[in-house]
């Protein structure tokens, strides 16, 4: 089975943040990611980690408005100082932590608006992300994700992330497939693992059931055939990265409703 990370934006939704750490421990995770952990000093989510034998993996660049709406500026006209800057903080926070990647949301792409000139101010910003990304030893994520969850996202396909990741040409950006966005719009995604992580351009996984986002045993997700895939794959080209635990789990904000949840892990 490859590396799990707990997601701590979805899992143990009943405990405070900080407290999720060590729940995800008890359960046997060794790595956790966040969306957004801002409100939270860098030193304490460090020290937390520390105490529980957590990496953090995996972190969010702040994505702009969130309430109001908001899915990331990369993409936005007329906002490429507000960007940079979001880039400058995710890239100071995830150093503190010791996270080795962050992941940049793309943004909405307005109804009116021209794509391939979004696609264009993407690229470009994210020729200079990942140019500040290198110097601090830090990978860059763009994640495709699916238009009923996110409806209006600029990136929805694994194709098109892949061939903007080619073109911005930057060893410090790659791809974060999330299995449950991929089955919502591709539908066979041990083909798509199968195509894409032998290239060498996905730096992480993460994983739900679908078409719910529960538990990934949950629904219709071929979870077996995918991990099963990621291991062979890994095992054959030597891929060391993380599958993270992003899913809704079905018993919600139960008391342990997170752990009793987790029998899929065993049955894999
Ligand atoms: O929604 C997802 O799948 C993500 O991974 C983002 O980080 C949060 O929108
Ligand atoms: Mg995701």
């Amino acid at each position: 089975m490859p590396r799990f990370s707990a997601n701590l934006g979805f899992l143990y939704p009943e405990l405070p943040f900080l407290d999720r750490l060590e729940a995800a421990a008890c359960d046997g995770f060794r790595g956790i990611e966040c969306l957004f952990p801002y409100d939270v000093p860098a030193a304490q989510l460090r020290a937390r980690a520390g105490a529980n034998g957590l990496d953090v993996v995996l972190i969010n660049a702040p994505p702009g408005d969130w309430a109001a709406g908001e899915r990331g500026l990369a993409s936005l006209s007329d906002r490429e100082p507000e960007f940079r800057g979001s880039i400058t903080r995710a890239l100071a926070y995830a150093h503190e932590v010791g996270a080795p990647r962050v992941h940049v949301l793309a943004g909405l792409l307005d109804a009116r608006a021209d794509r391939a000139a979004a696609v264009e101010r993407f690229e470009v910003r994210l020729r200079w992300a990942a140019e500040q990304a290198a110097q601090a030893g830090i990978t860059l994520m763009i994640e495709p994700i699916n238009p009923h969850d996110m409806p209006g996202y600029l990136l929805q396909r694994q194709d098109e992330a892949h061939a903007i990741v080619e073109r911005v040409a930057s060893a410090s950006l790659k791809v974060q497939m999330d299995l449950y966005h991929c089955a919502r719009v591709e539908g066979d995604v041990v083909e798509q693992v199968r195509r894409w992580l032998p290239t060498g351009q996905v730096g992480h996984f993460q994983i739900a059931g679908a078409p719910d986002r529960h538990e990934p045993d949950i629904g219709t997700l071929d979870w077996r055939g995918s991990l099963a895939a990621i291991d062979q794959i890994a095992a054959a080209t030597g891929w060391d990265g993380w599958v993270g635990c992003e899913y809704r789990p079905l018993r919600g904000a139960v008391p342990g409703g997170t752990s009793r949840g987790l029998g899929w892990m065993e049955t894999g």
